[in-house]
C-alpha cells in the first residue's frame, strides 16, 4: 500500500472511529443536545427534551439553550472554541455531569457546539471521588509522618577511631547490609540509639521510617497496643478508630526496642511469634496483618543472666542474638576522648576548645553514664564559663564537689560480709538516693549522672526507690 492509499485509509478509519464515538456517547448519555453558533438547539434527543419537560424535541429547535436548558454553558463554547471536558450541571432534579465540545466545519470555523450529558447517577461516583479523597489524605499524612520518622545520624556521627570503635562501626555496617535482627549491647550512654539510626540510614531501608520504642518508658499495660496496634474500640476507653501500632507505622522501614530486656514475658512470645512468622494481630481484632520491619533490639542489663533467671525467653534471645554488637564503655576506649569532645563541643556551638590539662582530668574519670555523661558535663561547663579555653578546674567545678567516680572512695567491705551484689546495690542506692536529693527531680538527677531518664526510672524502679 502506498502513502497516498495509507493517507485515505486512515481517514476512512477516523471518520468511523468519530462516528462511532458520537453513537455510543449519544446513545449511552443522558442526553445530547446540538447548538448553532448564536446557541439556538438545532437538535436535542428524545431523553433530553424529555427530561427539560418537553414531550416533544421538536419544540426545543430553534430556542435560545438556556431556555430549555437553564445554566447551560453551549453558548460559551459555541463563542470561544474551547471544549469543557468536565462540568456539572445543575438540574431542577439531580445534577448532571456534562462534557461540552466546539463544532467546526470541513474548513475549520466554528459552527456550534455540542453538550452530552454524561451521566445523572452522581452517587455512583462518590465511591471513587471518597477513595481519592481518602487515598490524597493518607498520602499527606504518611509524607509527614516519612519526615519525622527520618533516622537523623549516619555512621559519620558515631565519632571514634579507637579500635574497638573501629570494630563497632564495621559490625555495624555489615549489619546494616543484611536483613536479619541486630542486638545492641552497652551501658547507658554508649550510643546504641545513635548506631540504630546510623544502621537504617546505611541500610536499603532507609528511604522508609525508623521507629523507636522504650520498653521501660511505657507502662506494661499499653504495651501491646504500642506495639500492634488497636482495633476499633478495642477496649474500654480505646478510640473507636483503629490505631496503628509501632509495627504499622515501622512497616517497610526499621523497628528500634531499646530496653528489651524490660519486655514483659507475654509480649516477648509475640514478638517472637512477629519475627518468626512475619505477621501479627492488633488488639482486639483477629485481622491478621503482614509485617515486613527489620528489627534492632538493644539492652544495657545482661540478657543471658535475664534469660538464666527466666525472665527473658531463650528462644526470644537467640533470634536476637543473631548479629549482636557489644558498644564499649568509654572508660574502655580513651583515646576517642579528644575527638568526642570537639564533636560534641561542636556541637554545643560558642566556639569551646579544651585545655590539654583538661583532657588529662577527663581521662582520668570512670564515666558511668558513658558519652552521655561526657555531653552534659561539657555543656554544664560552657554554660558556667565564657570560653573559648575551657580547663580542668573549669571541668572539676563542672563535675561538683564529688571526686569523678573513679577517684571516689569505694564502699567499704561490710564487716558483716556483704557479697559484691549486695554491695554493689547499696552503692547504687546510695548514687541514686543523693542524686535525687540534690538535684530536686527525676529529670535533673538523670542530667546530673548521666543516665537517660528511662534507664534511671528502670533502675529506681529496680531498687524500691520512689522518685519523689
Ligand atoms: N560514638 C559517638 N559519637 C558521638 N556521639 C555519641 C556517640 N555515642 C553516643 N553519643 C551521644 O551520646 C548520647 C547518648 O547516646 P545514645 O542515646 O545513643 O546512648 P544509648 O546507649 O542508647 O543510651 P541508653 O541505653 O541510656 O538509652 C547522645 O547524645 C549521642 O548522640
Amino acid at each position: 500500500m502506498n502513502s497516498a492509499d495509507r493517507l485515505k485509509d486512515y481517514q476512512v478509519t477516523r471518520l468511523q472511529a468519530m462516528r462511532s464515538l458520537f453513537e455510543i456517547v449519544e446513545q449511552s448519555s443522558e442526553g445530547t443536545v446540538i447548538v448553532d453558533r448564536e446557541a439556538r438547539i438545532v437538535w436535542i434527543n428524545e431523553r433530553y427534551a424529555r427530561r427539560f419537560g418537553l414531550a416533544d424535541p421538536a419544540e426545543a429547535l430553534g430556542q435560545p439553550v438556556e431556555n430549555v436548558i437553564p445554566g447551560s454553558l453551549l453558548r460559551e463554547v459555541a463563542h470561544s472554541g474551547q471544549p469543557i471536558l468536565l462540568d456539572m450541571l445543575d438540574t431542577s432534579k439531580e445534577p448532571l455531569v456534562v462534557m461540552r465540545l466546539p463544532i467546526r466545519d470541513e474548513h475549520g470555523q466554528l459552527i456550534g457546539a455540542i453538550g452530552f450529558a454524561l451521566f445523572d447517577e452522581l452517587k455512583n461516583l462518590s465511591p471513587l471521588v471518597s477513595h481519592y479523597l481518602s487515598m490524597q489524605e493518607e498520602l499527606a499524612s504518611t509524607r509527614s509522618l516519612l519526615q519525622a520518622r527520618q533516622a537523623r545520624y549516619g555512621f559519620a556521627q558515631f565519632i571514634g577511631t579507637s579500635a574497638p570503635a573501629l570494630e563497632v562501626k564495621h559490625r555495624a555496617r555489615r549489619g546494616a547490609a543484611s536483613e536479619a535482627p541486630i542486638l545492641l549491647l552497652g551501658e547507658t550512654g554508649t550510643g546504641k540509639e545513635l548506631l540504630a539510626h546510623a544502621i537504617h540510614t546505611a541500610s536499603p531501608r532507609a528511604h522508609k521510617p525508623f521507629v523507636s520504642l522504650n520498653m521501660a518508658a511505657i507502662p506494661e499495660s499499653l504495651l501491646e497496643a504500642e506495639f500492634f496496634g488497636t482495633a476499633p474500640g478495642a477496649f474500654t476507653g480505646a478510640s473507636r478508630k483503629a490505631r496503628p501500632g509501632k509495627f504499622q507505622i515501622a512497616q517497610g522501614g526499621t523497628l528500634f526496642l531499646d530496653e528489651i530486656g524490660d519486655m514483659p514475658l507475654h509480649l516477648q512470645g509475640k514478638l517472637l511469634r512477629v519475627l518468626q512468622e512475619k505477621e501479627f494481630e492488633p488488639v482486639g481484632s483477629n485481622q491478621i496483618l503482614f509485617s515486613d520491619v527489620r528489627l534492632i533490639a538493644a539492652t544495657s542489663c545482661d540478657l543471658e543472666a535475664a534469660v538464666r533467671q527466666g525472665s527473658f525467653r531463650a528462644d526470644l534471645y537467640y533470634r536476637l542474638n543473631v548479629l549482636p554488637i557489644r558498644l564499649p564503655p568509654l572508660r574502655e576506649r580513651p583515646d576517642d576522648l579528644p575527638a568526642l569532645c570537639e564533636a560534641l563541643l561542636a556541637q554545643l556551638g560558642g566556639g569551646y576548645r579544651l585545655a590539654p590539662d583538661a583532657l588529662a582530668l577527663l581521662a582520668r574519670h570512670g564515666w558511668p553514664g558513658n558519652i552521655r555523661e561526657l555531653r552534659n558535663l561539657l555543656e554544664r561547663a560552657t554554660l558556667l564559663n565564657d570560653g573559648p579555653l575551657l580547663d580542668a578546674a573549669m571541668l572539676a567545678a563542672a563535675l561538683g564537689p564529688q571526686p569523678p567516680l573513679a577517684m571516689a572512695n569505694p564502699p567499704s567491705p561490710s564487716a558483716s560480709g556483704e557479697s559484691y551484689r549486695q554491695a554493689m546495690q547499696r552503692f547504687e542506692r546510695e548514687l541514686l538516693e543523693n542524686a535525687l536529693a540534690s538535684a530536686g527531680n527525676a529529670l535533673e538527677a538523670a542530667r546530673r549522672l548521666g543516665l537517660s531518664r528511662s534507664t534511671l526510672y528502670r533502675r529506681l524502679a529496680a531498687l524500691g526507690i520512689s522518685s519523689r
